[in-house]
């Protein structure tokens, strides 16, 4: 018999309420989850815990060692829980590799160790909603049902912020733009660029300006005194081509900032017909203020995306030539912008099986050679490589997302 040791129905992983108070019944769970204010999670980690040593004693029992990779590495999550300063973890790869379910298991592990957590997505086609099973569109902070700690989720979507922000300036002629834009934490560049046909400019984007927006939508809610609570912030990225536009957007935004602000020196020492424009000298005075206040926003995220006291961008990718020669890129570049990376998931890995079938065989294999070419990579082989099992059940829903994180995240 095949041995599936990240088996998840056998977890339950899918089953009612009820399937789980009957294992408690059975004694299967531990006596004392039962005083655990989160029952159903007490009951279904302990009952996962009771599987997982099952687990380790099957492996034993058959001699199984993973297949793919004989030395087991940890993600050394102990350095990632530790210490109460904010952190912001960055999850990014090639689309597709599981980003979204290792970003949301990690926000999960986090709050369930006690930190607040923000998990935030800036991936314009969203699944946080999928993953969390738990409608968290809408653009706001939604609070996440089930970890230990609080866990909040936001979704932002760049490219609906702009349908919407063109909506409104074609409405109401740009007048409506303002709010947006204030909406947005992007009001003073409105305030700047309001009568510039703004909607125009929106029609041909520069690169990265819907990064900006989420970017900058995120940074206006963490200003917020009564979101000071989160200590921790994972970011489910967007696709790698995005996320280095996001990375360099802050340097595109400092920069064109640094050109409306010269343009703003020109106009107010130009006659009285185009200081009309921009209205009476305090309330010019008033919008350079607020210019210079998205500027230093903007180092700000730069800074804070270089800082390695405070930041870690973790690769995701799959076992798979393609996965991995991207993945080795994207370390290139983030490398080139000073981004700092420590930790690549590989996602997906075949579970040991004492026997396979052909396809399971064939696959293995493949997988060991792409797992031989991160040792092998200049860029990935200094990292500190993490395997994740492909599991046989979606991953959908906290408890489910707390499985797959104990087996991540240790
Ligand atoms: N270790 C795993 N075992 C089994 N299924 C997985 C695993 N990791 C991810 N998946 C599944 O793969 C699919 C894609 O995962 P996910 O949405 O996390 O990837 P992504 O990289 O965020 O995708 P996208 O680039 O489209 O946003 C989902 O159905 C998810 O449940």
């Amino acid at each position: 018999m095949a041995i599936t040791p990240y088996h998840a129905t056998t977890f339950n992983l899918s089953s009612s309420p009820n399937r789980f108070t009957s294992i408690a019944r059975t004694g299967f769970v531990s006596y004392p989850t039962l005083f655990n204010p989160y029952k159903l999670d007490a009951i279904f980690s302990s009952t996962l815990l009771s599987l997982s040593s099952k687990r380790k004693q099957s492996r034993k029992l058959f001699n199984v060692t993973s297949a793919v990779a004989p030395a087991e590495t940890t993600a050394e999550f102990d350095e990632m829980v530790s210490g109460t300063q904010r952190k912001y973890y960055m999850l990014g790869g090639k689309g597709g590799v599981g980003k979204t379910s290792c970003a949301a298991s990690l926000a999960v592990k986090f709050a369930n160790n006690g930190h607040p957590t923000l998990v935030v997505s800036t991936d314009p086609a969203h699944s946080l909603s999928d993953s969390f099973a738990q409608d968290l569109t809408g653009g706001t902070l939604v609070p996440v049902e089930g970890p230990l700690s609080p866990l909040f989720a936001l979704e932002i979507n760049p490219e609906k912020a702009r349908e919407e922000f063109r909506d409104v300036s074609k409405k109401n002629g740009g007048t409506g733009v303002k709010d947006f834009m204030d909406g947005m934490g992007l009001g003073m560049l409105a305030d700047q660029l309001g009568e510039l046909k703004l909607g125009e400019l929106l029609d041909t984007p520069p690169p990265g300006l819907d990064e900006a927006i989420a970017i900058s939508k995120v940074i206006q809610f963490l200003e917020l005194q009564e979101y000071n609570m989160f200590t921790r912030i994972v970011f489910d990225t967007a696709p790698t081509g995005h996320t280095l536009r996001l990375l360099s957007l802050p340097d595109f935004l400092d920069a064109s900032i640094g050109k409306i602000l010269k343009l703003r020196q020109k106009i107010s020492s130009a006659t009285s017909a185009i200081k009309n424009v921009f209205g009476q000298e305090e309330t010019r005075q008033d919008a350079s203020d607020k210019l210079e206040k998205l500027r230093e926003r903007m180092i700000k995220v730069r800074e804070l995306f270089r800082d390695t006291n405070s930041t870690e961008f973790v690769i995701v990718t799959i076992p798979t030539i393609m996965a991995i020669s991207e993945s080795s890129r994207l370390r290139a570049s983030l490398t080139k912008e000073n981004v700092p990376v420590k930790r690549l998931i590989v996602n997906q890995i075949l579970p040991p099986s004492a026997s396979d079938c052909k396809f399971c065989a064939m696959k293995r294999k493949d997988q060991t050679r792409a797992i031989d070419m991160i040792r092998n990579d200049p860029e990935l082989s200094s990292l500190l490589l993490v395997q994740a099992p492909l599991v046989d059940v979606e991953i959908r829903g906290v408890p489910a997302l707390q499985f797959l994180g104990d087996i991540i995240w240790k």
